[in-house]
Parts: structure tokens; C-alpha cells; sequence
């Protein structure tokens, strides 16, 4: 059931408010607020352990929290046949029966999801060559994947939930995923969370970005805005060094008497003037470099 919030309270956005999740001692979630923009691809990122998953299956409904709520489009989602429609919600570690082959659960999906695209579902069981009769206990880790993803895309739900979608795919299998996932999306917006560990690769994608650390929300920002925190400058070592000051150093290369330094600093216009008085060069850094720095020491 997808309850009504009381009509006094205004309509609460999608997402995580104020959500605390307990197994025993260990709080998974520490009052974590996820506000899901509605039409946004959302990328979910933090270490091992820093409740993406958690977070994930409370936004399908799947677990209750111990405090907090969840809310699709302002109304409180519990795990029914209301949330199973509106929500598409692919994990790394999706179960089908023993028996179903391919085609039994692209049959499920399009029965679940009102939104359901046939045409989409053929196309990327044509991309990834899934073989449709065989049974989904007899795939392949990739071939899993594919399949999740088929279902995860042509469902198109409004709320699409992907918990690292890509595991065990080769580089060209996750590569038809990003270019029909933006294909779609641009032709279809909606409500996307992806979880993901290879962040370079799905940083283009990205729009807005949260960052879990130990059960904590670090960064709720735009993808751009998180870039932006620092940079890599590569010139003379001491120009550099200059450059830089006493910013927060994240990395370091040395060749002769060229340095290359990623630093925590802002490339504002002011920083543009000095690098190019002082002959540095100033690149983006990779979302993952930055991100490692940001959840360091856990
Ligand atoms: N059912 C459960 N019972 C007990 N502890 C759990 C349970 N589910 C998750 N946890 C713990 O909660 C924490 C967060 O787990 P979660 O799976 O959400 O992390 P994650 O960010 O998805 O990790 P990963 O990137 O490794 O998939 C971990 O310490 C995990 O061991």
C-alpha cells in the first residue's frame, strides 16, 4: 500500500526522511534524508558497508525502518502491489525460481509493470544475447545482470532502483547499458538511483549525487558542484606547490622536475589567473579519486 500522508503535512518529495536503520547494535542508516528529484538520474556511492543496499530496499518497500520513512511521490511506501507497479528495483543478488527460464520472467515483469515496453526488453535481450529459453539458474554471473538490467529498463517505472547493476559484465555488456539507459531516459525521464562502484564509468551519467559514509549522508549535490572541489594541476613542481598552498593534498606524481598534484580546491576564476601566470595546467578530477578521498580513513 502507497499510504496518503495526513493533509495537514505538505506533500513530502520521494526518497528517505529521516531514516534509521538498526540490525541489532549496528545502525546501517543514521538519520539519513535521501530527496529523490523527480526526472534525475541519481547516483547512491560510498565503501562497502555504507548502506546503499539498505538504503535501496526501504525505498522499494522491502525493509521497514527502525525510524523514519520512505515516500513516492509524497505518500508512504510499504511493500505491495501499489509499490511493486510504480517501482523497478534491481539488485545485485535478484532470485528468480528454479525453474523460470528468460522468458518467464520477462512475462513476470511485463505483467508487474504497467509501464512495461516490450520493444525495449526484445532490443536488450538482443544486445546482450540472452538466450530466452534457458533458464535463469543456468546464466552466466553476466548473463544475470543483463537480464536485471532488461527488466530494470523496460519496466520503465517511475521510481527505478538499480543496486550495482553492472556486477560481473564485461566492459562492452556495461557499455550498451549506459547508452540504453540514457537513450531511454532522455526519451522517457524518470526516477533513477543507481548504485555503483565503478564510478568513472557511470560518473558521465550522473546527475545529482549522495554519498553514504558509515550510514551517513557526507554529500547530497550535483554531480558538477562535487567536481568542482578540486582539481588536478600539473606544471613545475614548485609553481605548483605555489599554486596550491596549504589545500589538502590528494595525490601526488613526480617526474624530474614536473609535478602533477591533486588537490581539495576550488578552480575558481582566481585560481584560472594564477595557474595560467604561473604556466599550470588545471584538469577535473575523476569522481573517484575525489570520493576516496571524501570517505578516507573509514
Ligand atoms: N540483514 C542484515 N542483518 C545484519 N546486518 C546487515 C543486514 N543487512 C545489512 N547489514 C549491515 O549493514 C551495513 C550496510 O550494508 P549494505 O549492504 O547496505 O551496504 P552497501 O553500501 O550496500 O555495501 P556494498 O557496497 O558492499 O554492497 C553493513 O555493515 C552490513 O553488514
Amino acid at each position: 500500500m502507497i499510504a496518503t500522508e495526513p493533509t495537514s503535512s505538505p506533500p513530502a518529495p520521494t526518497g528517505l526522511h529521516g531514516v534509521t536503520m538498526r540490525f541489532g547494535r549496528l545502525r546501517a542508516l543514521d538519520d539519513v534524508d535521501l530527496a529523490l528529484r523527480p526526472g534525475t538520474i541519481h547516483g547512491l556511492l560510498g565503501r562497502n558497508g555504507s548502506g546503499k543496499t539498505t538504503a535501496m530496499r526501504i525505498l522499494a518497500g522491502h525493509q521497514i525502518p527502525t525510524a523514519g520513512r520512505a515516500t513516492l511521490d509524497g505518500s508512504r511506501i510499504f511493500e505491495d502491489d501499489t509499490a511493486v507497479a510504480a517501482i523497478s528495483f534491481i539488485r545485485d543478488d535478484q532470485r528468480y525460481p528454479d525453474d523460470f527460464t528468460v522468458h518467464h520472467v520477462l512475462r513476470c515483469a511485463a505483467a508487474l509493470h504497467p509501464a512495461w515496453n516490450e520493444q525495449l526488453a526484445q532490443q536488450l535481450c538482443q544486445d546482450f544475447a540472452l538466450p530466452l529459453r534457458r533458464k535463469t539458474k543456468k546464466l552466466s554471473r553476466g548473463m544475470r545482470s543483463a537480464l536485471a538490467i532488461t527488466v530494470g529498463l523496460a519496466s520503465r517505472a517511475p521510481l527505478t532502483l538499480l543496486d550495482e547493476p553492472t556486477l560481473g559484465l564485461d566492459a562492452p555488456s556495461r557499455q550498451i547499458f549506459h547508452d540504453r539507459l540514457i537513450e531511454d531516459y532522455a526519451l522517457h525521464p524518470r526516477t533513477i538511483l543507481l548504485s555503483t562502484h565503478l564510478i568513472d564509468e557511470v560518473s558521465p551519467l550522473l546527475e545529482h549525487v549522495f554519498i553514504l559514509d558509515r550510514g551517513r549522508v557526507i554529500a547530497d549535490t550535483t554531480a558538477d558542484e562535487l567536481r568542482s572541489r578540486a582539481v588536478r594541476a600539473t606544471g613545475e613542481t614548485q609553481q605548483v606547490r605555489e599554486l596550491i598552498g596549504d589545500a589538502s593534498v590528494l595525490g601526488t606524481e613526480t617526474l624530474g622536475s614536473q609535478s602533477r598534484i591533486v588537490a581539495a580546491i576550488a578552480a575558481d576564476e582566481h585560481l584560472r589567473a594564477e595557474a595560467l601566470r604561473r604556466g599550470v595546467a588545471l584538469d577535473p578530477v575523476p569522481l573517484q579519486q575525489l570520493i576516496t578521498h571524501l570517505t578516507q580513513g573509514t
